[in-house]
Order: C-alpha cells, then structure tokens, then sequence
C-alpha cells in the first residue's frame, strides 16, 4: 500500500511530470470537510484539496468552477492542475497562492473584478450541469427566469432537505412557501450573470502582491445581486469593494431589502450542513415576507 507521501507524488507524475520529486507535504488547511495541503517540489510549490467522498466528484466540479471564474475575469485565481481520484482520496491540484499583506486597492480591484466577472451572460439561469456548494449538491437545471430558477433550484431542494432530516417543522415549510408569491416581483430583472457563487470573506485571499484571489467557488449563471448579498452575510467587506463594484454595475434601489431574500439560500445551507443554529435568521427574513 502507498503511503501518504507515495500518494501525492503520484499526483504530481500524473499532472506536472514524471521527473517532479516531492519535497515535503504540510497541511495547511484542515476545514470541515477537507483538507489543504501545500506540496512542495523540485518544480516549485503546488496547492493539493483533498476529501474522503467516495461517491462524488466535488472536487472536479470545483476544479471546473475555478476554470470558468479564471476565464471570465482579470481577478487572480489558482489555476488547476488537475482533479481526480487516487486511491481513497478526491483530490484537486492547483497553484500554490503565496499570501501577502492587502495593498491599498485590494478591495477596490476586488469590486471591480467581480463586476468584471458579472459582465459574463447567457442565455438563461443555471448551468449545464449541477455542482456543490461545500458539500451540499446544488442544482443547476436551467429556467429562463431567475424568480423560478431561485425558487425551484435554490430554495425548494434545501427546504425539503432540511425538512426531511427534521431540522424544520412541516408548518415552518409551508410557511417559508407562502412568501413566494410575494418575493415574485422584488428582483430587479437582469441577464444571467456568472456569480462566484459562495462569496464569502473567507473564499478570496490574498496574493504575495497583496492583490485578491478568489478560491472555492459554486459557480452558476444567477442573478449578480446573489454575490453582493452573500458578500455582506457574515460581516461583509470593505465599503471600497461595493464603491468600485457600483462605479461599473449600479445595483437597482431596493437592494437593502432583497437582500434577506437572497441570503435564504446560504442561510439554508448552513442550516443544512451545520445545524438548527441557522433557523432563527431565516425565521426572521420569512417573517418580514408573510402576508
Ligand atoms: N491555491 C491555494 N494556495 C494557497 N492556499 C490556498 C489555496 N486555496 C486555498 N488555500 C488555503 O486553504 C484554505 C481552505 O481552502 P478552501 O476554502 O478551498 O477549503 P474548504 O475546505 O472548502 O474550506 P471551508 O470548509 O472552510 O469552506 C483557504 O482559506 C486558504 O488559506
């Protein structure tokens, strides 16, 4: 049997070449469901994602929401290696991102390359084939609206989830379905937009040259205002990140108040992966929507 060490050189034969030799491997990240590891070698340093997920092919899902986001915007993003299975592993190889300290226009290069990547449009809401958000499957069949693609693919199957592993009560899922109708006319209508999909502070680092790196996305053709309202849901960025982002992309008035609506579907995944402890804030947004 191949020991750790034999496994990730495996890895780098298999997508940077048979002469690269492994240095050293340190673990760098241990998140809540996997884990990162920085390989260093004789060709240079390479950042290595793994997980133990026997079934799915969330990595290489992953590996393919970096490639779009690298074409689609001047932001820096890790390029990708490779992506696969080796043994018990799935594991994604990229770019190793040296960290550095924010320089003055970090955040305003960060408005201004998401409003950047926004600029990507198709013709209609979702994507060709559904991925994962952390690790919760998320759907992406595609719908000509976003009010049914939001519905239909974003909220419905966490609620049921949710319900069905009995983390909510039958009479708070119908409650949740009765403010449909009347979210149905508060989004601004817009062209599909590609969003980064789980854009929260601790999805972009930064760069040796201080600039913003976007990593761990869940990618999907959505309504911009998806980024923007994630971005502000766990204490939120700088004000020269919204400035810079509206200096090219004005949001429509209202968005102060759409915003809760939007952040339903992190707030249930959240809810999903991590427990009751989420309920409250999505009984609060309900609430300000029953009629
Ligand atoms: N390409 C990279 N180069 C260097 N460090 C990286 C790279 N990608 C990620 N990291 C580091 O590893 C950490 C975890 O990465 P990532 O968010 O992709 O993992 P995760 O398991 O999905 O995390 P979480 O469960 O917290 O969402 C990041 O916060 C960052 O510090």
């Amino acid at each position: 049997m191949l020991d750790q060490n034999e496994i990730y050189e495996q890895v780098l034969h298999q997508w940077i070449g048979p002469f690269v030799s492994l240095r050293s491997a340190s673990l760098i990240a241990a998140g809540n469901h996997n884990q990162g590891i920085r390989l260093s070698s004789s060709e240079g340093d390479f950042f290595l994602k793994i997980n133990f997920d026997h079934e799915r092919d969330i990595l290489q899902k992953e590996a393919e929401g970096l490639d779009m986001l690298r074409k689609a915007t001047f932001l820096k993003v890790p390029q990708v290696f490779g992506a696969g299975r080796i043994g018990d592993y799935n594991y994604l190889l990229s770019e190793f991102i040296p960290s550095g300290r924010y320089q003055l226009d970090y955040w305003e290069n960060l408005g201004l390359g998401l409003a950047h990547l926004h600029l990507s449009s198709a013709s209609s809401f979702g994507l060709e084939s559904d991925n994962f958000i952390a690790t919760l499957h998320q759907r992406n069949r595609e719908e000509d609206t976003w009010i049914d693609f939001f519905i239909e693919q974003r909220l419905e199957p966490l609620l049921g989830k949710a319900y069905f592993d009995r983390l909510i009560p039958l009479d708070f899922l119908k409650e949740f379905q009765t403010i449909y109708p009347s979210i149905e006319g508060i989004f601004p209508k817009e062209k599909p937009a590609l969003v980064h999909g789980d854009l929260w502070s601790g999805n972009v680092i930064s760069t040796k040259d201080g600039q913003p790196c976007l990593i761990d996305p869940a990618v999907y053709y959505g309504h911009r205002e998806m980024d923007l309202a994630f971005s502000r849901l766990f204490g939120g960025f700088d004000s020269k990140f919204y400035e810079a982002y509206e200096s090219v992309l004005p949001l429509e008035p209202g968005f102060e108040t759409r915003m809760g609506i939007y952040n339903l579907y992190p707030l249930l995944v959240h809810l999903n992966l991590f427990g009751s402890a989420y309920l409250p804030g999505i009984e609060r947004i309900v609430k300000r929507f029953v009629k």
